[in-house]
């Protein structure tokens, strides 16, 4: 009987704490109805799919990326789903000034923020590191700095909402891809950026969640373009990878994997067997027979 209770009693404890977390842990569409959100790269692929699945949660959403006619359909349809508004403001992110500038934009037209998605990436190669040093410039100013550029300025009014910062990052930011040298390395720095930032909110008890995305191979045009003939892996559904970014942003989680099966797992492999998570990356390549490798795709 002793030996029973000493099991039971814990297993219990385990259980209600088990069921205690995942009860406080569940999304309703309802948590972004009316909240005023910004989400960059909102013209194509996961971006396009965010804006469409915050517009039928009804949420005010501000859209940006260059093309300017792309924005307008997208905002278009954000209407006929449902969204408390929606605007673009069209531009590039290789300037900081417009990054600033986008977020000026929702203190004029939203009256504050709720959420900024930072989601966009400029245009790289699928193929081996080609030595261009100004590539990689360009890639960090867009993926990175404007992300830090926008952090900056929106921070004053996500602090006054107690909102939240989503940063859509990659597998290819936590472990080394081949053929995505800059990319690369664009993403591993949102990461080093974002967590210590984490680490300094919670230091001065700032309530503004960072949720850092890491995502697998997405079926965007683009990356299928550029990838699926060489990769050995399935593309997951970019509406369904949307949503997921938004449950967890909304659940103000640190960080979310999808799909959990080609993130999670394969990256539990890396503090204790690097080696073999680096052998198994390669396996799920189809290596070029000619010595170039394949052929760049921007
Ligand atoms: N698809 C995948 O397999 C994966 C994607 N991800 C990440 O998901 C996010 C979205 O990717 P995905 O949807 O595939 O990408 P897309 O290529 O479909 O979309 C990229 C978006 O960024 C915009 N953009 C490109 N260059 C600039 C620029 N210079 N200034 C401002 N906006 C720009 C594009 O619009 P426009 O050209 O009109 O400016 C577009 O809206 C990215 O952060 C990516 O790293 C992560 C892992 C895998
Ligand atoms: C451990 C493995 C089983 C997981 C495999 C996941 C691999 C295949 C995933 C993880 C990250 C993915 C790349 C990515 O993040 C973004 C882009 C940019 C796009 O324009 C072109 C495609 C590209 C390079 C993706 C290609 C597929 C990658 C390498």
């Amino acid at each position: 009987m002793g030996r029973l209770q000493k099991i039971l009693i814990p297993s219990l404890g385990l259980v209600l704490a088990f069921w205690f977390y995942s009860a406080r842990d569940t999304f309703k569409p309802e948590m972004l109805r009316g909240k005023r959100v910004i989400v960059t790269g909102a013209s194509t692929g996961i971006g396009e799919q965010m804006a469409y699945h915050l517009a039928r949660m009804g949420a005010h959403v501000l859209l940006t990326a260059r093309t300017e006619a792309r924005l307008r359909n997208v905002v278009q349809r954000c209407l006929e789903l449902g969204a408390a508004s929606a605007r673009f403001v069209s531009g590039t992110m290789e300037d900081t000034a417009f990054a600033q500038h986008v977020v000026r934009e929702a203190q004029a037209s939203l009256g504050g923020l709720d959420m900024l998605i930072l989601n966009h990436v400029g245009a790289s190669y699928f193929g081996f590191f080609d030595g261009d040093v100004e590539h990689v410039r360009k890639l960090l100013e867009i993926n990175f700095l404007s992300y830090v550029a926008m952090t900056t300025s929106a921070l004053p009014m996500l602090k006054e909402s107690e909102g939240s910062i989503v940063v859509v990052s990659s597998m290819a930011g936590k472990v080394g891809f081949p053929f995505t040298v800059p990319y690369s390395a664009t993403k591993f720095a949102l990461d080093g950026f974002f967590s210590s930032l984490r680490q300094e909110f919670a230091i001065q008890s700032i309530n503004v969640s960072i949720t850092l995305c890491i995502l697998g191979f997405i079926d965007t045009e683009r990356a299928v373009r550029a990838a699926a003939e060489v990769l050995l892996e399935r593309p997951a559904p970019r509406d369904e990878c949307a949503l997921e970014i938004l449950k967890g942003a909304a659940l103000r989680r640190r960080e979310l994997y999808y799909r959990y099966s080609s993130t999670r797992l394969p990256l539990l492999l890396r503090d204790c067997a690097a080696e073999l998570l680096d052998y198994l990356v390669r396996s799920r390549y189809r290596l070029p027979a000619t010595p170039g490798g394949p052929r760049p795709q921007h």
